[in-house]
């Protein structure tokens, strides 16, 4: 198959992750005879110091004529630490979900067998813990109106959803139950605002179109509760925008570390892939990001093109790299060396090679030889 891939590598550790991402896609593409196009453009806080726009228009006539988007994060503590900016990195990440439409993320929460001692949650808790997040991505409270009063002391952000935007991410979730265990939690705040109320009452009608799922709902306040008491009772949550992207950090410590937690964002036309987890300033260039994230980004990006088998050799990489604790120190490995570039190495190595028992990690030297 061929693909072009716009890759928007951003700023911090964006770029690190993101090249581990893109070599593992290289070595799929030479494993399985695919063709994959690759091409860089710039977007975030890198954009704004070359061009004064976090989201430069050749940026994103790039993602408007190419099959994917590969993205890495945007952020830096230059803006974040200046409340006054009137342009921000996170306005071009926005913008970039807004003109490709690209109103559903899907993020995948799960347990390691192999990790299960690193969550600070016990492993009763956390053990089997299988969740996918439909976030909706382009409503809500980061799109309302924004204002200012003149005098500068009063402020707010107005979160409004309509009928059309809720029922076409309901619909996704309600699909993906379907092949999952059948069941959708709704997580909302509909005792107290008025668009969570919508949410309840569409949501409740678009079920009735799927007998075979159930539905509940939850508070958000007690689904972050819930989140780490007992995640193994969600299947599929569906939410909104703002809550979405508070859970799923949250739901990212039953994993183990944010650095493992990939995401799809779709819409009707485009699709980018990107992990969840942001730019991580202070590590910028130490190579103690982890790339799994960014790397298991890559492997959702081949399953929305139906390339199953080249995605689940990502994923038994990933696998073995952290039964083997060839990991960053996010998971705590054993071994102090490995670095960023060293995972992506290993999983490269690996896709070229899934059968070798001895696999001698060429790039890696752990200076032992009985690992496996
Ligand atoms: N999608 C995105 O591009 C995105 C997402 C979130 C935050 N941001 C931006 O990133 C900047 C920093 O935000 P933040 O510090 O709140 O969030 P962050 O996700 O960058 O980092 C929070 C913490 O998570 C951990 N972490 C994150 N990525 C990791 C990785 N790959 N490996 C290991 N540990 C990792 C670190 O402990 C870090 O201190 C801000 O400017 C923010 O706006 C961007
Ligand atoms: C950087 C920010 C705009 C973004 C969001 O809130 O969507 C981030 O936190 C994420 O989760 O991708
Ligand atoms: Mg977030």
């Amino acid at each position: 198959m061929k693909l072009n891939i716009a890759v928007l590598p951003g700023d911090g550790i964006g770029p690190e992750v993101t090249a581990q991402a893109k070599k593992v896609l290289k070595a799929i593409a030479m494993e399985f005879d695919h063709k994959f196009i690759f091409k860089e453009a710039l977007a975030g806080a890198i954009a704004i110091d070359k061009s004064g726009n976090p989201l430069p228009d050749e940026t994103l006539k790039l993602c408007k004529n190419t099959d994917a988007v590969l993205f890495g994060a945007i952020g830096d503590p230059k803006f974040d630490n200046d409340p006054s900016a009137k342009v921000r990195p996170e306005q071009g990440l926005l913008k970039l979900r807004k003109e490709l439409g690209l109103f559903a993320n899907i993020r995948p929460v799960k347990a390691y067998e192999t990790l299960l001692s690193k969550s600070p949650l016990k492993k009763s808790i956390i053990e089997g813990t299988d969740i996918s997040i439909y976030r909706e991505l382009t409503g809500g409270i980061y799109f309302g109106e924004k204002r200012t009063s003149e005098d500068g002391n009063t402020s707010s952000d107005l979160c409004e959803y309509s009928r059309f935007e809720i029922e076409r991410i309901a619909h996704l979730a309600f699909k993906a139950a379907q092949s999952r265990k059948g069941k959708v939690t709704l997580v909302d705040k509909a005792n107290v605002l008025e668009s969570s109320r919508l949410w309840r009452k569409v949501v409740t009608e678009i079920a009735l179109e799927y007998p075979d799922v159930s539905l509940d709902f939850l508070f958000v306040d007690n689904a972050a509760m819930q989140m780490i008491l007992n995640p193994k009772q969600f299947d599929v949550i569906l939410t909104e925008n703002m809550f979405g992207d508070i859970i799923s950090d949250e739901a990212s410590v039953i994993g183990g570390s944010i650095g493992l937690l990939a995401s799809a964002s779709v819409g009707d036309k485009y699709a980018l892939f990107e992990p969840i987890h942001g730019s991580y300033p202070q590590a910028t260039g130490k190579g103690i990001a982890n790339p799994i994230a960014s790397i298991l980004s890559a492997a959702m990006l081949l399953e929305h093109f139906q390339l199953f088998e080249e995605a689940n050799l990502i994923k038994q990489g990933v696998d073995k790299s952290l039964k083997l604790h060839i990991t960053t120190p996010d998971l705590n490995s054993k071994y102090s060396h490995i670095t960023t570039t060293k995972v992506g190495d290993f999983i490269e190595d690996f896709i070229s090679n899934p059968k070798d028992t001895n696999l001698n990690f060429k790039n890696i030297h752990l200076g032992q030889s009985t690992i496996i």
